[in-house]
């Protein structure tokens, strides 16, 4: 996320840059850095103490469930058998030991959530018998089935559409026979998969680089066909294993300490098979002894405890069972539940009726019902498919909700409902929808706090205007809280707090901000955290802002791609400097083929945007552009028109990559790698919204191809380099030398800091000057630009040829 905001600054290393704090991209104005620290030191200072929060908490869970696992083990060792178990037993919610039927079940709750096989590390599997098992025990009630394929089944079994309630609520589930069994367990392995579509069989080989435990591994490899089938293997082999803390996977101080515990845990992995069951770390070579010496399987896995779980599960019920049930068609945006059927206000459903807005979207039908009840959730739902109504509706009702209780004392008006989201533009949307859902409520008020506009306005109208729900972007926000405008004392009172594009805001760039915003709001809430992406770092870290039993609803199912189908994806490698004649002539075509075409181009960089678009412009076509760079009156005119708009095109940075609904979008192009996998599913999803078509193009140089490796899993398509014909590149070129030179540098600078904090590109210095060379040419800029010392030596460019310095 910070090379992200380094990509929006770093349009023109002029001194003014450095001396402003590193801000959202999208949304902050300037402050200074605290301490007199420079950016570089201010970004280490908050990744380094992020890291070290983010340890401290896994540690704290780590300990706590150690702890509990060793309490429970030593109640069990010492008196708390079977036949005093009903006398003994403590509830499943306190703290205190638990019986070992409650074990077992807990244990399998848990990892028979779907989504939960996030959670396990690669070992994770049954425990595999000693030889004399393989020997012994019948070829059903033997296979080495791994704790992964049967949560596969059973989630299978459940449809795509799930909510995983942390709580003993739970989901239910039908049986939907192998169609779907096949489906889900693929989609645990999406990131080395094409799609769900691929064919129905259920592969045991897939499981041969997850678990020491599956079928090859044990010499075996056979299709499980029901399962009744696997629950018995289960209840015969033992469920769990092992579940080691993941730590943060791409920390590689993190990693050597899980490998340098690799040894020790072979070591009690051979105590392990003769009969633990749940084990973490080394500090289950004790318990494992104690295990050995005083508890036969039997008891650990009675037989019973199996059948309570499968009870369990059987009557858990699946998103995507209750669509069927409804003859929905399965790509259908759209539930069949009618708003009216829900609880929501009689003043709401006017509203939405009046709008013509009568069945819920998916994620709406998914979520209204647990988030009206209070509770908090990570949903997760593909773009454009209403998830700001779906956090707009409970927020209205928890503003209702909190007037009416009659506990209104407060000294200052309070505001209710917090939505925080990263964009000014998306904030001022989401504003927008609100206030068309409150129509008919009076007294009611939207209000938002974003960046761009006048601090001392902002607090006027605060004060003048109701506003029991609040949508702000971070910056701005903070810059309330810290400036003690008396928004603190209205946040005392509240009583929701919302995170939409929530992967973006707990992503290191905002965390830190949003951390901060959360040590004000009070701990009694509810919190909602939405996105279409929901990266397995941003499950984990969502515990800053989630109680710890929250629901995890995705409604796009593991296995499934989380862009629509009904978006054509294709991809071109062509040579980086053709990229400036290719868009010109991608964009005549698809002009030429599409009568009400509106066009998004999204460029790395605000700088390059502004080149693209002053090309474009030069070129007469009918173009307009935002990015961070531009003033706020110009991004919310432009944001607007292009709402309204049809033939138009839009040439943008990642501002509005997230969030914004331009209605009817033909075609999304993206000039260069996005900044990650996640940002391209979101940039696409500015097309094929509430269901419609579209179609992506993605535009990338041949050493970018890398990139590709991460939406494997995306039915992307790779097109041929079109042929140019002459007189577009006479037209493209005529154009490009009557643009000022100015800004070919700034897009000559904003380019090199893009690709320099990019990972893969920024590495190898030399050929990251080179690639900038040849695109400086492209662009008709004879010589490359110097850049300040100061700059160069931050960017680590200093000495390296191909970088001129300027004097
Ligand atoms: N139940 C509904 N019926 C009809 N239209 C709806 C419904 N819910 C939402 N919409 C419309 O769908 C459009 C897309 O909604 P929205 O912008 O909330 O999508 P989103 O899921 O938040 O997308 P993104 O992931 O890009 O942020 C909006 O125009 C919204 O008004």
């Amino acid at each position: 996320m910070y090379s992200l905001i380094l990509r929006e600054r770093s349009g023109s290393f002029t001194g003014s840059l450095w001396t402003r704090i590193f801000t959202r991209n999208m949304g902050g104005g300037p402050r200074t850095f605290p301490g007199g620290l420079n950016k570089w030191q201010w970004k280490r200072m908050h990744e380094k103490k992020a890291r070290e929060k983010e340890n401290k908490l896994l540690d704290q869970e780590k300990q706590l469930y150690e702890a509990r696992i060793r309490t429970e083990i030593r109640a069990k060792m010492w008196g708390n058998s079977d036949s005093n178990e009903k006398t003994t037993k403590p509830s499943h919610h306190s703290h205190g030991p638990m019986s070992p039927k409650e074990h077992i079940k807990s244990l399998a709750d848990r990892f028979m959530k779907a989504g939960a096989e996030d959670l396990w590390n690669e070992d994770d599997g049954p425990v595999k018998k000693s030889d004399q098992s393989s020997n012994s025990i019948d070829s059903a009630s033997n296979s080495p089935i791994g704790v992964r394929r049967f949560v596969s089944e059973v989630s299978a079994s459940m449809g795509n559409n799930r909510i995983f309630d942390r709580s003993s609520r739970g989901f239910s589930s039908i049986d939907r026979s192998s169609r779907g069994f096949s489906s889900m367990s693929r989609g645990r392995f999406k990131r080395n998969e094409s799609s769900c579509d691929e064919g129905d069989d259920f592969d045991a080989k897939k499981f041969d680089t997850l678990s020491p435990f599956s079928p090859k591994f044990a010499g075996k490899k056979e299709k499980v066909k029901s399962s009744s089938n696997v629950v018995g293997v289960i209840r015969n082999k033992g469920l769990f294993s092992k579940r080691k803390f993941r730590k943060n996977d791409s920390s590689t101080e993190e990693d050597s300490e899980e490998e340098g515990n690799e040894g020790k845990m072979k070591g009690w992995m051979d105590l392990r098979k003769t009969g633990s069951s749940a084990s973490l770390g080394n500090h289950d070579i004790k318990l494992t002894k104690r295990v050995n010496r005083n508890v036969t399987d039997e008891e650990l896995y009675p037989p019973l405890d199996i059948n309570t779980v499968r009870v369990d599960l059987s009557k858990r019920k699946s998103v995507d069972y209750v669509m069927e049930e409804k003859q929905e068609p399965s790509d259908s945006i759209y539930s069949a539940k009618r708003f009216d059927e829900s609880s929501i206000s009689p003043l709401t459903l006017k509203a939405l009726s009046e709008s013509g807005i009568v069945k819920m979207t998916r994620v709406q039908d998914a979520t209204l019902a647990e988030c009206l009840d209070g509770r908090d959730a990570l949903v997760k739902a593909k773009t454009g498919t209403g998830k700001s109504m779906a956090f707009l509706l409970p927020a209205i009702e928890t503003v209702l909700k909190a007037m009416n209780s009659g506990k209104n004392v407060h000294r200052v008006p309070p505001i209710f409902a917090l939505i925080l989201c990263p964009t000014r533009e998306l904030a001022s949307q989401i504003a927008a929808e609100g206030k068309a859902l409150l129509k008919y409520h009076d007294g009611i008020g939207v209000q938002t706090l974003i960046g761009g506009t006048r601090f001392k306005l902002d607090q006027q109208r605060l004060e003048s205007e109701p506003c029991q729900i609040l949508i702000a972007t971070p910056g701005r926000l903070l810059d309330h809280i810290e400036n003690k405008s008396g928004l603190t004392s209205r946040l005392m009172a509240l009583k929701l707090f919302i995170v939409d594009e929530a992967d973006l805001l707990l992503d290191l760039g905002f965390r830190r901000d949003v951390e901060k915003i959360i040590d004000c709001l009070p701990r009694q809430r509810q919190s909602l955290l939405f996105s279409a992406t929901i990266p397995k770092e941003v499950r984990r870290v969502s515990q800053l802002v989630l109680k710890r039993d929250h629901s995890y609803i995705d409604t796009i199912g593991l296995g499934c791609v989380e862009t629509h189908d009904k978006v054509k994806q294709s991809c071109i490698v062509a040579p980086h400097e053709s990229h400036f004649h290719l868009v010109p002539h991608l964009l005549k075509e698809h002009i030429s083929n599409t009568v009400d075409y509106k066009i998004i181009v999204f460029c790395s960089t605000g700088m390059v945007t502004s080149l693209m678009y002053t090309l474009l412009r030069e070129m007469k076509l009918n173009v307009r552009e935002i990015h961070a760079r531009k003033p706020q009156l110009h991004r919310t005119r432009v944001s607007d028109e292009f709402k309204e708009s049809k033939r138009l095109i839009l040439v943008t940075s990642d501002v509005s990559a997230r969030g914004m609904n331009y209605p009817d979008v033909t075609l999304v192009i993206q000039v260069g790698i996005p900044s990650d996998r996640e940002q391209y599913i979101h940039r696409l999803g500015r097309t094929g919204r509430e269901g419609k078509g579209g179609e992506g193009l993605l535009l990338i140089a041949p050493w970018e191809r890398y990139f590709l490796d991460e939406l494997k899993d995306l039915p992307l398509e790779p097109n041929q380099v079109p042929d140019l014909d002459s007189r577009i590149k006479l037209e493209v070129d005529q154009s490009m030398a009557k643009i000022d030179t100015s800004i070919k540098e700034a897009a000559y600078h904003a380019w090199l800091g893009y690709y320099n904090s990019v990972r893969e590109t920024g590495r190898d210095k030399t050929t990251l000057a080179e690639l900038a060379n040849r695109f400086c040419h492209s662009i008709g800029l004879e010589k490359p630009p110097g850049l300040f010392r100061r700059t160069a030596v931050k960017m680590g460019l200093k000495g390296i040829s191909g970088i001129p310095i300027r004097k």
